[in-house]
Parts: C-alpha cells; structure tokens; sequence
C-alpha cells in the first residue's frame, strides 16, 4: 500500500495521473466524498460523491478503511477495494490527507508513506489559484491547512518535491521499486521457496 499526501494544489492528482501511465500496473484507489463534483471530474473515476448521510451510513457499517474532515468535507478510502487489491498481491495507491494517512499508519505500519512537497509556498498558493477551483477564502483556508500539513511530515517514510511532474514520478517509481526489494519483504515471500532464508 502506498499512501501519497500533500498540501491541496502541490499536484498529487497531476503525479497520480502520470504516474500510472507510467506504471499502469499500480491500481489507484478512488475515495468517497460529500464535496461537490468540480467540471471534469467523474463518478466512480475522481470520486465516488456521496452525500453526508450516505457517507455517514458508510461509517457506520466500517466501510471506509480511514475518514476525516477537510474544510468542511468529509473524505474516505473504501475498505473493500483496497483490501482485495492486496490480497491479489497488487499495488494501491491511496491519494489522502494527513489525519487520514495517519489512521491508515496505525492498521497498515507497512505502507509506503510519501509527502510530496511544493518547491515553495507562493508556488504552492499559485497551483491553487491557477487550477480555478477554489474561492479565494477556500485558498486561504487550505493554505492555513498546509502548514500544519507539512508540519507532519516526520510522519511520513520518503518527502518527494513536485518541482517537475515526470522527474516527481520517477522518484515515486524509485521508492515503489526500491520498497519490492527491501529485505524483510523478500524474507517473507521468499523463505518458503528457500528454506534457507532464515525469517528474522
Ligand atoms: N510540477 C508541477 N508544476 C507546475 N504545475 C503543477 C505541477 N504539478 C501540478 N501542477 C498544477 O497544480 C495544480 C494543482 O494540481 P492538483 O490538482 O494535481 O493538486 P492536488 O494536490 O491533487 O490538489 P487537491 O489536494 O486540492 O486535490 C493543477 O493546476 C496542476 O496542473
Ligand atoms: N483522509 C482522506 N483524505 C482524502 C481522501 N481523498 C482525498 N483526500 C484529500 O482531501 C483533500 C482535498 O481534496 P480535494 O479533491 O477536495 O481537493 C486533499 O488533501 C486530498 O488528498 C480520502 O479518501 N481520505
């Protein structure tokens, strides 16, 4: 499981959309939310939209695997397709905020943790504002957000700088491909097939 956080507007939907043309192998998990669809996004493909009743009988029935509150929405991982992707022995990508990443830490200690930050905070304030989504008094609260945000950083495994989509993808790409190779990993899949491989 890899779960990429970051302040709103450092791009972590433009990397997850190059990164799985990149690898599209890595399935990408879509989050439930009350907040209103923007133009473009879809059902089912940027968001399943809930209203707060359905998201609330979500919660009730331990369908959503993390929620939390963001500026007013809620936001949540569906439990049921995060947990078949693994047991296929895929790899999810879960796309959250911080207070959500941290629940996913608690239950999931081996997820990949990723922050991906912006090269600066009037960058960061102009991909908000250049992306026209958003009120200015919205900006001004998901900018109060990302300070604390990224005071959470020391949280997270790995901080990747979204300087360049494709060079931020190719970092990403390297600590996917890195973590497969990490020993205790190997130590599990492979110590059945070679005795030898001593479990630590
Ligand atoms: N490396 C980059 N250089 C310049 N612009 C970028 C870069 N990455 C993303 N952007 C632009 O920044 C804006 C915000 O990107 P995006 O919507 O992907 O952010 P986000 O982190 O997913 O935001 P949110 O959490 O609010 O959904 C978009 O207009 C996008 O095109
Ligand atoms: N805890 C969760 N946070 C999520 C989830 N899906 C998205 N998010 C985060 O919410 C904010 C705002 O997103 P936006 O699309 O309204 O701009 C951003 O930080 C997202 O990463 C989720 O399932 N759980």
């Amino acid at each position: 499981m890899i779960v990429l956080s970051g302040p709103s507007g450092v791009g972590k939907g433009t990397v997850c959309r190059a990164l799985r043309r990149m690898m599209p192998e890595l399935v990408y998990s879509v989050s439930a939310t009350t907040r209103a669809p923007r133009a473009g996004e879809a059902e089912g493909v940027d968001y399943y939209y809930k209203t707060r009743e359905q998201f609330q009988e979500m919660i009730e029935r331990g369908a959503l695997l993390e929620y939390a509150e963001y500026v007013g929405n809620l936001y949540g991982t569906p439990r049921e397709p995060v947990e078949r992707t693994i047991a296929e022995g895929k790899d999810i990508i879960l796309e959250i905020d911080v207070k959500g990443a941290l629940q996913v830490k608690r239950n999931y200690p081996e997820g990949v943790f990723i922050f991906l930050l912006p090269p600066s905070l009037d960058e960061l304030r102009q991909r908000i504002s250049g992306r026209g989504t958003e009120t200015a008094a919205v900006i001004d609260t998901r900018m109060s957000e990302a300070s604390r945000e990224i005071g959470m950083i020391t949280e997270y495994d790995y901080a990747v700088v979204n300087d360049e989509i494709e060079a931020a993808c190719r970092r990403i790409q390297s600590i996917i491909t890195a973590e497969h190779c990490r020993r205790d990993r190997i130590v599990k899949e492979y110590s059945g097939l070679m005795p030898f491989i001593h479990k630590a």
